[in-house]
């Protein structure tokens, strides 16, 4: 079980939830936490990138461990940032039930935040048990460039959902994908400051999202101007 560093109990905690894939870990996912976080009062926000993430199964995805270890590198300098292994370890699907359940048997009594972007809070209904998911955690909808911020899709079931499931929020506007990163390290341009400093650097020295980059190719080496 979680010992929490402050001391205080699990059940006095408000503690985040911020799912993704990571594929690399940008500023967008890091503004959206921190935005949530300030929000609603959360003690800590605890990044979990995804094991298998099932609906992304018709496109190649990096190894787990170097999504796992891009995200602790842009977490880590933020004490109330911390990442969880719990979806890379169960080693099948990635369904956010089970990443509550494992997180509500780590931090009992804990309150948890989901949070999610305006595109993911409008696909909630093709998530593996989804009237679950809203007995689990609140869930906190963030805007996002590009997708409309709305429950419309939950209308015929607001009712019977425990009140305040949802939540959405506005965050400032980052119109950064992961994506959009990927693509410009294969196309060898840059992306300093769409993700943190230290992502950049292990994306060269792990090649990663391009066969033919060699390390310390240009579209990752800061130049002397910047
Ligand atoms: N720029 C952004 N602003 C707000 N929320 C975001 C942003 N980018 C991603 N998110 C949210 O962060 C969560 C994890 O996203 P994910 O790791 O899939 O990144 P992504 O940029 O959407 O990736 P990809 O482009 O590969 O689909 C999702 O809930 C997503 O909606
Ligand atoms: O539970 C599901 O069936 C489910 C389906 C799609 C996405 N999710 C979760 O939504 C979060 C963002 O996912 P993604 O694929 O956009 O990176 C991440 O925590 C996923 O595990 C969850």
């Amino acid at each position: 079980m979680h010992q929490p560093s402050d001391g205080s109990p699990d059940s006095q905690r408000r503690l985040g939830v911020m799912g993704g894939t990571f594929d690399p870990i940008h500023h967008g996912h890091l503004v959206a936490a921190s935005e949530v976080a300030d929000r609603f009062g959360l003690d800590e926000v605890i990044f979990v990138p995804t094991g298998q993430p099932w609906q992304k199964s018709d496109r190649s995805v990096s190894p787990a461990e170097d999504r796992y270890l891009m995200t602790v590198i842009a977490t880590a300098s933020n004490p109330r940032f911390s990442v969880s292994r719990v979806d890379i370890d169960r080693g099948t699907a990635t369904y956010t039930v089970d990443t509550l359940r494992d997180l509500r048997a780590q931090y009992p009594g804990a309150q948890l935040y989901f949070i999610t972007g305006a595109d993911a809070i409008a696909s909630i209904l093709s998530w593996q048990d989804w009237p679950t998911l809203f007995d689990l955690a609140r869930f906190v909808g963030v805007s996002r460039p590009g997708y409309d911020l709305n429950v419309e899709h939950l209308s015929g079931h607001l009712d019977e959902l425990p009140p305040e499931s949802v939540s959405l929020v506005e965050v400032p506007a980052l119109a950064i994908s992961s994506t959009g990163c990927r693509e410009r390290v294969r196309e060898h341009r840059p992306v300093w400051y769409l993700v943190p400093d230290g992502v950049v650097q292990y994306i060269s020295k792990r090649n990663l999202y391009s066969d033919s980059l060699p390390t310390g190719s240009l579209s990752t080496e800061r130049k002397s101007t910047q």
